[in-house]
């Protein structure tokens, strides 16, 4: 296509939402008319189950659940008027105790004021609040927020070195809607030991965000922590950010959690509307749909040129690739869904691997999130007449261009500015087209049963962890490995029983290793 057909493509094709100032382009990919035909009947079905959805139904069939997320922005649309109260109930319970926190009303044993926020969580309980953080946060909030997102000890030692000395005035949120992920649990341990290593009583600084009788919410409860905030089970992890799970760390910072509701409310409403061309989410999952020839054969690779929303795409990884990523369909066929997602920032990107985009193997294609406005304020010239933000545009669009060329596909979305508004509406667009190209691909979006293997693998690593260690503790010569195994009733585990081993030996955990280290089976073992 020529420079004016394109032109023409474009316009034929644009989405513009006139009260959000969002536009969406799709005329870079090269769908034809004739798929766009072929998938009515699809998406009539997509809408039809979208609608459903939203009226309560069991949309999350593999869990028995609802899912209710687009309630958390628009609680009339809730089944009963008990849930519509709850939820409205609850943002104001976060309204109410955030003013309380930053106005000092509610404050530390031994401070006038908080003025950190560790929050503790993983998967959706930390990527919606780190993206929201990291795009909407004020640069001199009125708590600053630190996440520990994992289990890892130099990551929490991190943190706690950081805030060793502002302990005494930083809350704590322990994120976890089953209330019973490992990760966050460790964490919660170890930072409830560093507030007692400086005699603080952690009760006096936490938070839980969890579900009704979780583990976490009986702990909080029994112990009487400061605050308890609810999540549903009709909220998966992955689309939590406008329940109490992203709202309480929002709300801490300053961010506008009412205009946050709003943008996704106003987003819900156009995704809403049954027809491909004038639906923006529908827009995606076509343009996804067509580029990966609903299989998922294409990369997503989301490139927002603008810092702040450098999280956006680890945001979208867990929402699309733990919605989409499934063996297989409502049918029970094995399908191996899915669509990968990775990418950074722009222009930053292009440094690093827009090299292989723009020449290597063609199997992505480009998401550039552009933002009209460069900065609050004007901008100094670089060059006569241009400015840093012209520079920023021109690689955004020149790279869309040069992608083009070379026949690699690209979506462009058009925000005004980095906004609560904006931010809430980008996170609904992309829930809304996850969940219609979920209908498209037939699977259920809302589940996420391969995580469940990894955590049972885990758990019994740990289990042979224990019998590995009694056997050593009853020794008193040292052992080889295979040995171990065979004393430990697992002789075929030889290899995880030396990575366990060679993993506490590196940790001065009493475990002493002796031999060739290149050759573990050479090796023999024992403990102090
Ligand atoms: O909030 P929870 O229950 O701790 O779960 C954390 C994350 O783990 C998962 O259940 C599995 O990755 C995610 O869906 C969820 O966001």
């Amino acid at each position: 296509m020529d420079a004016r057909a394109l032109w023409q493509r474009y316009q034929d094709w644009l989405y513009f939402h006139e009260g959000l100032g969002l536009y969406l382009d799709v005329s870079r990919m090269r769908f034809d008319d004739a798929l766009v035909e072929s998938l009515r009947p699809k998406f009539d079905k997509a809408f039809a189950d979208m609608a459903e959805l939203e009226k309560g139904a069991i949309a999350n069939p593999d869990e028995n659940r609802m899912v209710g997320h687009y309630w958390l922005r628009n609680p009339d649309l809730a089944p009963t008027p008990e849930l519509t109260q709850e939820i409205v109930q609850t943002i104001e319970q976060i309204e109410s105790f955030a003013e309380k926190v930053q106005t000092g009303a509610i404050h530390p044993p031994r401070a006038s004021r908080f003025t950190d926020v560790i929050s503790i969580g993983i998967g959706g309980s930390a990527l919606g609040p780190q993206f929201v953080a990291e795009a909407l946060s004020p640069d001199f909030p009125p708590l600053k927020i630190h996440f520990i997102d994992n289990t890892d000890p130099a990551g929490i030692d991190r943190i706690l070195t950081h805030l060793r000395n502002s302990l005494s005035s930083t809350l704590v949120l322990v994120i976890s809607k089953s209330g019973g992920t490992p990760e966050p649990r460790n964490a919660m341990i170890e930072v409830k030991k560093a507030y007692a290593g400086q005699n603080l009583d952690f009760a006096k600084y936490a938070i839980a965000i969890t579900g009704v009788d979780s583990n976490l919410d009986k702990v909080a409860k029994s112990e009487g922590w400061l605050a308890r905030f609810f999540m549903y089970d009709w909220v998966g992890g992955r689309t939590s950010e406008m329940s109490s799970v992203g709202l309480v760390p929002a709300a801490l910072q300053g961010v506008d959690i009412r205009a946050m509701l709003e943008g996704a409310k106003e987003m819900d409403d156009a995704t809403r509307i049954p027809d491909v061309k004038n639906n923006p989410a529908a827009l995606l999952a076509l343009a996804w749909y067509y580029s990966g020839n609903g299989r998922g054969e294409k990369d997503m690779v989301v490139l927002p040129y603008k810092d702040s929303l450098l999280l956006f795409s680890r945001y979208l990884q867990q929402l699309v690739m733990e919605s989409l990523g499934k063996e297989k369909d409502l049918d029970g066929n094995i399908v191996y869904q899915g669509i990968a997602v990775y990418g950074n920032k722009g222009s930053t990107d292009q440094h690093a691997y827009v090299q292989q985009l723009r020449e290597g193997v063609p199997n992505f294609f480009a998401t550039l999130i552009e933002v009209l406005e460069d900065r609050q304020g004007p901008s100094p010239e670089i060059d006569p007449g241009v400015t840093a933000g012209d520079y920023l545009s021109g690689f955004l669009l020149g790279t869309r261009q040069a992608l083009y060329e070379n026949h690699r596909d690209s979506i462009t979305v058009t925000i005004p500015q980095v906004n609560s508004r904006t931010v809430g509406a980008l996170i609904a667009l992309y829930e809304r087209a996850v969940g219609l190209y979920a209908s498209l691909i037939n699977v259920n979006a809302y589940h996420q049963p391969g995580v469940e293997a990894g955590k049972k693998a885990a758990a019994v690593i740990l289990d042979l962890q224990k019998r590995v260690v009694d056997v050593l503790q009853k020794e008193k010569s040292a052992l080889s490995l295979a040995e171990v195994a065979e004393k430990a009733g697992s002789p075929d585990e030889v290899e995880a029983i030396y990575k366990i081993l060679r993993h506490l030996h590196s940790n001065q955990r009493g475990v002493v290793l002796k031999g060739d280290l290149a050759q573990p089976s050479s090796l023999t073992v024992s403990i102090n």
